[in-house]
């Protein structure tokens, strides 16, 4: 396993945002995680990332993490090139060459200004800038959020090639639970902080009860 959480609670003050959650990454795996809106998933990033303290539980990480942040941060008046090396400023990595043969669509761009450019070609280069410490386990926050299909579709065919190419290995959280369910070979689904369903995504995506929460299919 790259990523073992186990009976992980995670409290503000009274509130409990996450309830004794319990979950996994292997090495190589497509993992989902898709729930409502304030079910703890933002939460759970952070105590992944060691920004959160967790009140209880535990979490084992085996193996090098990045994170694609939602809202995706950037560094707007840097150049692409200059958002891609501080992916890896603590193994002082300064050769972005890499990242280009992996993301061609990002050679033109590479001396621009990284808030000149669109959403999708911004989430284009935060996944550039995580892909930069050549991570074993990508946690990818709403990487779809607001952005055209089309991009969409561009960005899931880079994780897609990293996944069987490099054995990269993702926890994609994502509201858009078709697309995660689509992309991942297992899923859990997280509602008021407690994990409520997990399995093999194509069985998650056939029950009529996550088809009729989450698919906008009839249960
Ligand atoms: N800083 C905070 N202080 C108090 N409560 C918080 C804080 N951050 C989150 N919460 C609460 O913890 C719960 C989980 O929130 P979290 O942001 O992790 O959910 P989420 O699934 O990421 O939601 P969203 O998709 O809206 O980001 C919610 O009830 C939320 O109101």
């Amino acid at each position: 396993m790259i990523v073992e959480v186990r009976d992980l609670t995670v409290r503000y003050g009274a509130a409990t945002a996450l309830d004794g959650v319990t979950l996994s990454v292997a090495a190589g795996e497509l993992v989902a995680l898709i729930g409502p809106n304030g079910a703890g998933k933002s939460t759970l990033v952070n105590a992944l990332c060691g920004i959160r303290r967790p009140a209880s539980g535990r979490i084992d990480v085996r193996g090098r993490l990045a994170l694609v942040p939602e809202g995706r941060h950037l560094f707007p008046s840097l150049s692409v090139d200059d958002n891609l090396r501080l992916g890896a400023w603590r193994r002082r990595e300064r050769d972005t060459a890499h990242i280009y043969a992996l993301l061609p669509e990002l050679t033109p761009l590479r001396d621009r200004p990284a808030g000149r450019l669109s959403g999708g070609e911004q989430q284009m280069v935060a996944l550039g800038r995580a892909l930069m410490s050549r991570p074993d386990l990508l946690v990818i926050d709403e990487m779809s959020l607001g952005l055209a299909p089309k991009i969409v579709g561009s960005l899931v065919a880079h994780l897609r090639q990293r996944n069987a190419e490099d054995g990269l290995a993702v926890l994609l959280i994502e509201q858009n639970a078709r697309l995660a369910l689509e992309l991942c070979t297992r899923a859990y689904v997280l509602e008021a902080g407690r994990v409520v369903a997990e399995g093999p995504a194509a069985a998650l995506a056939g029950s009529p009860e996550i088809a009729a929460a989450y698919l906008g299919l009839e249960a």
